[in-house]
């Protein structure tokens, strides 16, 4: 389980910060976001700011749809059922493509694309109820961590973009960003992220 609660995570951040590497202007209304709601000079930033950063839960969430980290999730067959025409039988191990379901164009448009404004105006949860989004599963064996992992992703998420602004390392363009996946316990980089991160210093415009 500790594997699994933080594999996933960190592995979201990573994707997290790969999609915004190679997108500099949601980068930008992202850390827009995080400047405006919580000023100047922050050292601590708590959960009661992090509900108010509607943007940065909106990339969290379009980060999983694009990426979740636990793209195939298990289930058993407890009886002989037939779905969509397919008869499956009593104890058929059966792995749901969450993967496919969140790109599926019949639900999602452009849905290569990195957008998260998406969200903005769809009441879309994590909690297993809208089918065509479940990074955390659905039904009784649902992940227990939700609350917990979401908190730590946009807790994350927020301190890397208040603190400092990021750059790619120099020689690298964003035609030539590498988005390869490594399938393991979770679907990761299979390069690690290199971005330059450069401290933060503010200015009129970042007020
Ligand atoms: C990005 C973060 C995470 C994602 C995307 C994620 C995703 C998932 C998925 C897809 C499942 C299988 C659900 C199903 O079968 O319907 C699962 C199960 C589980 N997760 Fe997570 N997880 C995350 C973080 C965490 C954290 C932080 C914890 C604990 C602190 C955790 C604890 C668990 C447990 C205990 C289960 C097994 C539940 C059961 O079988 O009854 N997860 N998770």
């Amino acid at each position: 389980m500790f594997a699994g609660a933080t594999e996933t995570t960190s592995t979201t951040l990573a994707w997290a910060m790969s999609e915004l590497g190679r997108s500099p202007e949601i980068m930008a209304k992202a850390q827009q976001e995080v400047w405006e709601v919580l000023g100047e000079g922050r050292s601590v930033i708590t959960n009661s700011d992090i509900v108010k950063l509607h943007y940065i839960q909106m990339v969290i969430k379009e980060t999983l749809r694009l990426h979740p980290p636990i793209s195939l999730i298990p289930r058993s067959a407890r009886e002989d059922c037939t779905v969509m025409g397919y008869d499956i039988p009593k104890g058929t191990n059966i792995y749901i493509n969450a993967v496919a379901i969140s790109q599926d164009p019949k639900y999602w448009d452009n849905p290569r694309e990195f957008r998260p404004e998406r969200f903005e105006n769809i009441n879309l949860n994590y909690n297993g109820t809208y089918f065509e989004f479940i990074p955390f599963g659905a039904g009784r064996r649902q992940c227990l961590g939700i609350q917990f992992g979401s908190s730590v992703m946009e807790m994350a998420l927020t301190n890397f973009l208040y603190h400092f602004n990021w750059r790619l390392p120099d020689g690298s363009s964003l035609v030539s960003f590498d988005m390869s996946e490594k399938f393991g316990l979770a679907v990761s980089r299979r390069y690690d992220l290199q971005l330059r991160a450069i401290p933060h210093v503010w200015s009129k415009t970042s007020k």
